[in-house]
């Protein structure tokens, strides 16, 4: 039997999840959770139940699995909010990954990664809590993903490339082999990084510079 999951946040990442979730048959989605909408509405054809005050009752009629489907580009303050709050009313987070990914046998987790339909992970890499490997992103052998991390679609992360909490990878951009991005930073679309990115930088280009403080 399918285990009854409940998702937080109804924008686009929340379609992307919906679609990753029923690429598999592990969860079925109760519904969701979202301030910003009206209660009734469908995403996906999931309907919004209303906000997050809705949780302690949620997990008291049974449903024990949640994921947070709000995205971030950059800043995943929101994310993290939501996780931490599900966690302490005793949600279980699980990793959702899609069927269309490729992954290592080799690979570590903490509590509610997304790994999105495409993607490829190489042996010996390590995906902190809540981060997002979006939809045809490679992580090469031997990375590190910070908590709350997130490599927007089409990246490559070359082999034993360590990302910081929090930091987020624009789309399209690739990271050359044995780097480091450190937590907090931000690094814009379509970026080649050469060399290290300090925390809390703001970074982008061919090669990527540091442009300013990020925060
Ligand atoms: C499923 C999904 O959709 S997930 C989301 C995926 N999306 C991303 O990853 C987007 C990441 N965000 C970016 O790349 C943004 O451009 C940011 C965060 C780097 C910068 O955003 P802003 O601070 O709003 O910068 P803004 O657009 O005002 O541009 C400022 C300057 O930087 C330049 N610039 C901005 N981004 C980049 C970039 N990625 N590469 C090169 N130059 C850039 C602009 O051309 C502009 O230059 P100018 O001052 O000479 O005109």
């Amino acid at each position: 039997m399918k285990k009854k999951l409940i998702l937080l946040g109804g924008g686009g990442h929340a379609e992307s999840v919906i679609d990753t979730i029923h690429s598999k048959e592990e969860f079925k989605i109760m519904g969701i959770l979202d301030s910003s909408k009206s209660r009734g509405i469908t995403v996906s054809g999931i309907m919004v139940l209303g906000s997050d005050d809705l949780l302690p009752d949620i997990y008291r009629r049974g449903i024990k699995y949640a994921a947070i489907a709000v995205g971030s580009v950059g800043k995943p303050q929101t994310r993290i909010r939501l996780f931490e709050e599900c966690k302490a009313i005793g949600f279980l987070m699980p990793c959702i990954i899609d069927k269309r990914s490729a992954l290592s046998g080799d690979l570590h987790m903490g509590d509610g990664v997304f790994i999105g339909r495409g993607t490829s992970i190489g042996p010996g890499v390590t995906l902190g809590d809540g981060c997002i490997i979006n939809s045809g992103t490679v992580v090469e052998h031997d990375c590190v993903i910070g908590s709350f991390a997130h490599a927007a679609p089409g990246c490559i992360l070359c082999g034993n490339v360590k990302i910081g909490n929090n930091a987020h990878i624009g789309a399209g951009s690739t990271v050359i082999q044995n780097r480091t991005i450190g937590s907090n930073s931000m690094i814009g679309a379509g970026s080649l990084v050469l060399s290290d990115i300090s925390s809390n930088k703001l970074a982008y280009g061919s090669p990527a510079r540091e442009v300013s403080r990020y925060e």
